[in-house]
């Protein structure tokens, strides 16, 4: 199995510090003519808007913005829907360098105490304040000699144990017995293991070369005091807090939790528990998400369940991004009259990307509200999964100061045979047996009846249109090992 990180998916352009919309122009726009960016910024407003009231001739990505009257009165979907759909897509790589290069991660630094440091991002590094280890040990259970060269030596009464160091120095010619983990004591050329010991009385001999220095473990070999021992933008895992107690801290500095608001919205969405009618469905996104982001150490700010309606929607949006680092919503992504998201967001803030060439999760989109990202996800389940996999984990981790690293992907050979179009990126819920990648599920966009068997996605990358079984296939685990 060839491991490796998908290659170019990190967020690219890391910007520290700041809150709100970043100077620099939205490469998006880069599309639109000068003349009407300058317009637009003459009159203060976003270029999609000043297009919209003055369309440019031809078809234009700032033509496409929402139209003035609710969706809800239409019954097509509005031309500029029509034309959004024809446009081309961004592909994942390029949406979350727009997120490296675009969201700005909230400054903060709080203290907390170690114990209760697991999943908290470091503000900054940690510096070893005492040596590790803290004095010469013994990497094995022995006999600690000062060898003069003749493959034996006296040994003397005595033992060196972990937290019971032997009291003398040995001279030349000795050797004392010691254990795992303890000091070696002064004098001390090496320690020779004991399977390789011969004892006849108190002579203590050994056939061949021993190293001067063998089965030592150095003070500070590991790390010097000022060392960095852990750098800054780490979320720290158990491994990590076991270290930070090694070396003796016992509190960290930290980022802020992120507090992300939640949103889904639809008519038919009923909250998990309630009863229900055949027409409606059951709110499973959130409960969905609320777990990835508590995975993630965020605080879950849950917002309700919206109508299809975009007044509504939009004082929703407008107070969740007034009091959080993150909105994300679920549904209303798409081209429908009913999808009202993207329009708001174009409206009122800003679009930094919409629709993307990945299926399942095509309508999802990333913009600004009063400088707080929202996320829009689709609304089907198994697209909102793989979304937040690909995208919004990313995201979170960008906006929890975490430092960029690619998705954990390894390239195994396919137990399955597949096809499809070129231009979009295909995730499949699939699991590893014998070896081979095999797919758990036919049609896994519209359910989550696949995550019992599924152990990752396969990753069918944009420009291919065939697997053959035995081709070597792209696999995204869902679990990185002690991550
Ligand atoms: N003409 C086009 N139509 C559609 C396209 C397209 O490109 N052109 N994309 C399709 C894809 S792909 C998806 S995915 C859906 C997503 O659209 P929306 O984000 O606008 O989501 P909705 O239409 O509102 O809902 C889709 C589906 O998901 C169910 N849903 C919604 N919220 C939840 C929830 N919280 N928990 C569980 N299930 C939920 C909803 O009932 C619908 O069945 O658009 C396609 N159409
Ligand atoms: O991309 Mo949609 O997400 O297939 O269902």
């Amino acid at each position: 199995m060839d491991a490796g990180p998908a290659a170019g998916q990190t967020l690219a352009g890391r910007c520290r510090h700041r809150r709100g919309v970043q100077a620099r122009p939205d490469p998006q726009d880069r599309g639109l003519s000068r003349r009407c960016r300058q317009a637009a910024a003459a009159a203060g407003r976003s270029p999609y808007r000043r297009r919209r009231r003055a369309p440019c001739p031809g078809r234009h990505p700032c033509a496409l913005a929402e139209p003035r009257r609710s969706r809800r009165h239409r019954r097509f979907p509005d031309r500029g829907a029509l034309r959004l759909s024809r446009q081309p897509l961004l592909t994942v790589d390029a949406a979350l360098a727009l997120i490296g290069a675009r969201i700005a991660v909230p400054a903060g630094c709080e203290t907390v105490p170690v114990a209760g440091a697991a999943g908290r991002v470091l503000a900054r590094p940690v510096l070893a304040s005492e040596a590790l280890p803290a004095a010469d040990n013994s990497a094995v259970d022995g006999y600690a000699l000062h060898g003069t060269g003749d493959n034996a030596c006296r040994l003397v009464p005595g033992r060196a144990a972990a937290g019971h160091p032997f009291p003398h120095a040995l001279a030349a010619g000795e050797a004392v017995r010691i254990l795992t983990g303890a000091v070696v004591p002064d004098g001390t050329s090496a320690v020779l293991m004991q399977e390789q010991a011969l004892i006849e009385g108190d002579i203590l001999r050994w056939q061949g070369d021993l190293r001067p220095g063998a089965n030592i473990r150095r003070k500070g070999e590991v790390l010097r005091p000022g060392e960095a021992a852990l750098p800054a933008e780490l979320r720290l895992t158990p491994v990590h807090l076991g270290l930070l107690a090694d070396l003796g801290v016992t509190e960290v500095g930290v980022r802020p939790r992120l507090r992300v608001a939640l949103l889904s919205s639809g008519d038919e969405l009923r909250p998990a528990g309630a009863p229900k009618a055949a027409h409606q469905v059951t709110d499973s996104n959130r409960p969905m998400l609320r777990g990835f982001l508590a995975d993630l150490g965020c605080e879950v700010k849950d917002g309700p369940i919206l109508p299809d309606d975009r007044a509504a929607i939009a004082q929703a949006l407008r107070e969740a991004a007034a009091s959080a680092d993150l909105v994300i919503t679920t549904a209303g992504m798409s081209v429908g009259e009913e999808d009202h998201i993207p329009a708001i967001l174009h409206g009122e803030g800003e679009m930094i990307f919409h629709r993307l060439a990945l299926k399942p999760g095509r309508p999802m989109g990333l913009g600004l509200l009063g400088g707080t990202p929202v996320l829009g996800l689709p609304g089907n389940p198994g697209a909102v999964a793989v979304t937040f996999a690909l995208i919004g984990q990313m995201l979170v981790r960008h906006l929890a100061g975490e430092a960029p690293r690619p998705l954990p992907r390894y390239t195994v050979p396919a137990g399955f045979a597949y096809e499809k179009p070129a231009g979009d990126r295909a995730l499949l819920p699939a699991r590893l047996n014998g070896g081979k990648l095999e797919r758990v599920a036919r049609n896994a966009a519209g359910n989550l009846a696949w995550g019992g068997d599924a152990e990752g996605f396969a990753d069918i990358a944009e420009a291919t249109t065939s697997i053959a079984p035995g081709d070597p296939v792209g696999f995204i685990p869902f679990a990185g090992a002690l991550r």
